[in-house]
């Protein structure tokens, strides 16, 4: 905590995270319903990036900026195709947007020293640069933030899940970790009921979740991971193929004698699911073309379920490592889980992977 606070002079850093999770929140929600065709772009490695994912980039920066003007952001996106003289309309459309989440209202509780509320509005310019103080390349010493200002653009495009997920990292350590998912049920037990939250995990703190309607004033609820009886074992697993080999958790559930179906949904909602307990087991194995997991799509995911009671590790059972730069270099897949499941579930992929070895030999 002390590494927290050590800014005395500034306001406290867990209510600007989660001011700037909010405002990115609303806006990312606003823009679902009026997405037009043109508004999306494809990025060089083929995934989408919406204007929400821009804007949203654009807000979170800009008030991190604005309350801790020194420190560095390890963001996702970057300003490159804005600038081209062909992306004026979608330009123009992310400063409106930004402009309208940073000078919105306060609203009950929050602050304007915070760096949100009525002001003027900023230029294109301004806001391109905020995009691009996402650019840091990271690293094992110092302080940073990791930013993912919509996880699961996929899932956000399906009108699913997605999550505005920010982070604090300092000397290659997750400290704080706020997520915010406009879409995801307050209350699993009630899956048609008031929907938004955000989650929040403060190293040595815990974790606890807030609804997004009123994110300052109402008392967190407090979350921890349940003890899961064998009948209510399951899988959070990804909705896209491509980002996760199922077929490796169908075997996995097989051996672990898991018989409650799987819950897909996108983004870091998986963490958010797991540490309120709504499912036990997060496993995302990779699909074996070398991609390197992103420390924005585990930050504030990660720390979530190891302050609610779990433990996170990679795919061979070792610990996330988010000093190697953007990415977890070597740290291939993940297994999250309570304490008393992460084991069982690490044994069995060992096991489903000794056997994918001796199919494939059988084959030579
Ligand atoms: N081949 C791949 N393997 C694993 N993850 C991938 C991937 N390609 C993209 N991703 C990541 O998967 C994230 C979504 O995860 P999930 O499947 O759990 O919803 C994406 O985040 P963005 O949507 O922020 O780009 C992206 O970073
Ligand atoms: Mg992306
Ligand atoms: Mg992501
Ligand atoms: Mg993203």
């Amino acid at each position: 905590m002390s590494i927290l606070r050590f800014r005395t002079s500034r306001p406290a850093l867990p209510q600007v995270a989660i001011a700037a999770v909010t405002r990115a929140c609303i806006l990312a929600s606003s823009v679902f319903n009026k997405l037009v065709k043109n508004e999306t772009l494809t990025k060089d490695d083929k995934s989408p990036v919406t204007v929400a994912d821009y804007s949203a980039q654009a807000v979170i920066n800009t008030i991190l900026s604005r309350t801790y003007n020194d420190d560095l952001i390890v963001g996702e996106e970057d300003a490159g195709d804005l600038r081209a003289t062909s992306a004026s309309p979608l330009r123009n459309r992310i400063v409106d947007l930004a402009n309208e989440a940073l000078t919105a209202e306060l609203r009950p509780g929050e602050r304007a020293d915070w760096g949100v509320g009525p002001g003027s509005a900023l230029t294109a310019d301004q806001l391109l640069s905020a995009i691009d103080r996402g650019n840091y390349a990271g690293g094992r010493t110092g302080r940073m933030w990791t930013l993912d200002p919509i996880d699961g653009t996929k899932g956000f495009l399906r009108g699913e899940q997605y999550a505005v997920c920010l982070a604090l990292i300092i000397n290659a350590r997750v400290e704080l970790g706020v997520i915010g998912c406009p879409n995801l049920p307050v209350s699993a037990a009630d899956p048609s009921g008031p929907r938004g939250c955000i989650f929040v995990a403060v190293r040595g703190q815990g974790a606890a979740q807030v609804p997004l309607t009123d994110p300052f004033t109402s008392t967190p609820t407090p979350i921890s991971i349940p003890t899961f009886t064998q009948e209510n074992l399951n899988l959070l697993e990804s909705v896209e193929k491509a980002h996760a080999k199922l077929s490796f958790n169908e075997r996995v559930a097989q051996i672990l004698g898991i018989t409650r179906p799987p819950t897909r949904m996108d983004s870091q909602a998986k963490y958010c699911s797991l540490a309120r307990g709504d499912g036990a087991v997060y496993l995302r194995m990779p699909t074996g073309v070398g991609y390197k997991e992103k420390i924005w799509d585990h930050a504030p995911g990660s720390l979530l379920v190891e302050e609610a009671g779990g433990i996170v590790s990679d795919s061979r059972g070792e610990p996330l490592d988010f000093g190697l730069g953007r990415t977890l270099g070597e740290n291939f897949g993940v297994i999250a889980a309570g304490k008393d499941i992460h084991s069982k579930v690490l044994d069995a992929v060992k096991r489903v992977k000794e056997e994918e070895a001796k199919g494939q030999s059988m084959f030579k």
